[in-house]
This record gives structure tokens, sequence and C-alpha cells, in this order.
């Protein structure tokens, strides 16, 4: 008997919109993201995330963006909404605080119980790389990786915790493509997420030669967004 083997969603998106609920965005930002050809949507952020601002804005992406795949970026249990498509679950790596990295997970498991779908699951191994990021400063993250550094964690996060998908992370600020290369280069069968400052075709052209995915975030708070949607799309597709 042959199985047949359908990898999941998350491996073909190139890119992703990741819209904060703590944050305001007009209707026409939101249908413009709807037809612009972006993969997904992971509704999340670090600061105020709330059960009612993420359903609110769950409900505001159905209604203008009914075919995307809508998924919640949890960072706080009593935010958790019904009706996305998939959890993200991050996982901070260079953390020095456990409760980012099994803590807040294990609380979140003892309080949701039986009702957790896993096939709903995607575990994200986070490398925090902005210090000045919210993220950064909330996790107490250890920001200052070498290329080498960082790939270590990678490999720890693969290789020892089966972790599908990593995530790097340099929330508000554009990265350094030298060091996603390295963790890519190292990296053999996670799928790579990257995320940071990115709002030009160039940016998005560096970065794309190495992540598999890239993640929009800020700059679709300013008012350059419309560039910033087309041409970063332009340059995954
Ligand atoms: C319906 C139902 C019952 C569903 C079950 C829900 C479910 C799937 C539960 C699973 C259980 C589980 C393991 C839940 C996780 C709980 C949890 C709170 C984990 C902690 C996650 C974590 C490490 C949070 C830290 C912050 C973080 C990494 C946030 C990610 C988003 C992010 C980095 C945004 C950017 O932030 P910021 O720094 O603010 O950037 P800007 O300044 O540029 O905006
Ligand atoms: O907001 P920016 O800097 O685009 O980063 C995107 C995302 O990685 C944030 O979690
Ligand atoms: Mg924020």
């Amino acid at each position: 008997m042959t199985t047949a083997h359908t990898s999941p969603p998350w491996r073909h998106w190139r890119h992703v919109v990741k819209l904060d609920p703590a944050r305001q965005i007009t209707d026409e930002v939101v249908q413009a993201i709807a037809a612009s050809g972006t993969d997904a949507v992971f509704l999340g952020g670090t600061q105020d995330i709330t059960y009612e601002n993420t359903n609110t804005l769950l409900g505001r992406l159905r209604r203008h963006a009914p075919q995307l795949p809508l998924w919640q970026e949890v960072s706080a249990s009593d935010a958790v909404v019904d009706g996305v498509d998939g959890y993200c679950i991050p996982i901070v790596l260079n953390t020095t605080d456990p409760h980012w990295l099994i803590g807040a997970h294990a609380q979140a498991i003892e309080k949701f119980g039986p009702w957790i779908d896993w096939s709903k699951v995607l575990v994200e191994g986070y490398l925090v790389l902005n210090p000045d990021a919210a993220v950064a400063q909330l996790t107490g993250a250890n920001t200052a990786l070498t290329p080498q550094a960082a790939a270590s964690y990678a490999a720890a996060a693969e290789a020892l915790f089966s972790m599908p998908v990593l995530y790097v992370e340099y929330s508000g600020t554009f990265g350094d493509p030298a060091l996603l290369a390295e963790v890519a280069r190292t990296a053999r069968r996670a799928h790579i997420f990257y995320g940071g400052g990115i709002d030009s075709y160039e940016k998005a052209a560096t970065m794309a030669q190495h992540a598999d995915t890239l993640i929009i975030g800020n700059a679709l708070y300013t008012a350059n967004w419309q560039q910033v949607l087309h041409d970063t799309i332009r340059a995954v597709k």
C-alpha cells in the first residue's frame, strides 16, 4: 500500500503579511492585502494583544479576504480565538527566560487541555535578533549572535527538537543577510521564515535568496504601504 504525502500549506508560502491586532488599519489596506497575491496573513504582535482586538481583526479579514489563509500567531493564551485556519506557536530559542521557551506553552496546554487541535498547530523556533524590538525586551533575548551561533541554535532546534520552522526575526529593522544565509545553509529540513524591515523590492529580493518565506509587518502601517505590497510580492513571485 502506498501512502500519499502532501506537504502542509505553509511549505508553499513565499510571502506572508503580519497584522498586529493592537494597531489600526483601514479597510482600504485590508482589501488591498486580500487582492495582492500574498499567501497568508498572520495575526500577531507582542504588546496589548487581546481576545477582543484579535477577534475584531479576524472578522474584518474574513469579510474582506475570505480566500486568504488566516493564522493566529499566539503570544498570549487569553487572546486565543476560534475560527482561524491555524495557530503559529512561537518558541524563542535565544531567550534567557525559560518561560518563553516552554513555560508559557506548558501553562497554555494545561489551560486548553483536550481542546487543542494539534493538526492546526505550527511550531516556530524564533531567533530574536533586534535588541530594540518589544519582543527582544519581553523575552530577554540574547540578540548578540554571530552567524555561526545563530546557525547552531537553528541546528539544535531542528535536530534536537524537530522544529519544522525557524523564524529569523529582526522585527522593526532590516537584518543581516549573512546571518540568514548561514542559518539557511545549516538547516536541512526546516522551513525558514524571515521577518524584519522589509519595505522594498531590493530588501525582499536579498532576503528571499535565503528564506523560504518573507514576513512583512511594520511597512504596511506606513504611508508607503501600496508600493511595499506591490514590490515585495513582485520580488518573491
Ligand atoms: C480554540 C482553541 C482552544 C485553540 C487552542 C489554541 C492553541 C493552538 C494552543 C496551543 C497551546 C500553546 C502551546 C500556546 C502558546 C501559548 C503562549 C502564550 C506561548 C508564548 C509565545 C511567545 C514566546 C511569545 C513571545 C512574543 C512573541 C515571540 C511574539 C510573536 C510575534 C512577534 C514577534 C511580533 C513582533 O513583535 P514586536 O517586537 O512588537 O515588533 P514590532 O515592534 O516591530 O511591532
Ligand atoms: O514588522 P517587520 O519589521 O516587517 O517584521 C515582520 C515580522 O517579522 C514581525 O514579527
Ligand atoms: Mg509591536
